[in-house]
């Protein structure tokens, strides 16, 4: 048997540990879980993403004009393999770890290629699906250069709560995050690519 491997070899379960996550506690029930370096082997997962997902550049109607949204997107759908075999193991890994709290498992994963510092997501909730009237949860990863996670509430009542998204951090909005608050990614003068991909449980996005 070869005892080196097996002594040193990095585990899955053991590399993905939630000991490290802390828990922000925000108004009406809402709250965001932040854990930082806590994706395994982040450079090999963001230069697999930029080169294998088919990225889309989609345009929407604005007003009287159609508008490149300012970031490169794609949704890995229910039962789609993912490009990555950590990102698999993310998402098996906080199915488990939140089953209690969110009741189903994490089964869509949203990626966004956000190309360099123009590139953004001004503010909203993921309200298209059960978001708008139910608690849920949505679990970013993050890979590539930081980039701040804005959130407001929307009622006002709280301050706003500025959250940075590293290379490998794990940040995981739940309870009523959602419906109560809004969150955005501004533009900002100077980054690098950054990729985010979200977790998230049947029909919320
Ligand atoms: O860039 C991020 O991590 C957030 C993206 C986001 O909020 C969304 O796509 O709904
Ligand atoms: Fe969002």
């Amino acid at each position: 048997m070869d005892f080196q491997s097996t002594l040193f070899a990095p585990s899955a379960s053991a590399a993905l540990s939630f000991a490290g996550v802390e828990r922000h506690e925000l108004t009406r029930g809402a709250w965001v879980d932040v854990a930082r370096g806590w994706l395994p082997e982040p450079d090999d997962v963001f230069e697999t993403l930029v080169r294998d997902v088919p990225w889309r550049a989609d345009r929407r109607q604005m007003y009287d004009r159609i508008v490149d949204v300012p970031r490169l997107l794609h949704t890995y759908m229910i039962g789609e393999e993912l490009p990555h075999a950590r990102l698999t193991e993310a998402r098996d890994a906080l199915s488990a770890h939140y089953a209690e709290e969110l009741g189903e498992p994490f089964r869509t994963a949203g990626c966004c290629y956000y190309r360099d510092g123009r590139d953004s997501v001004a503010w909203h909730g993921d309200t298209i699906g059960r978001g708008k009237t139910t608690d849920t949860m949505v679990a970013i990863v993050s890979v590539g250069d930081p980039r701040r996670l804005h959130l407001r509430p929307r009622l006002g009542g709280a301050e706003p709560v500025v959250l940075e998204m590293g290379h490998g951090d794990l940040v995981t909005m739940g309870g009523s995050c959602q419906r109560t608050w809004e969150h955005a990614v501004p533009k900002v003068a100077h980054a690098g690519p950054r990729i985010s991909v979200q977790f998230r449980p049947f029909n919320v996005f």
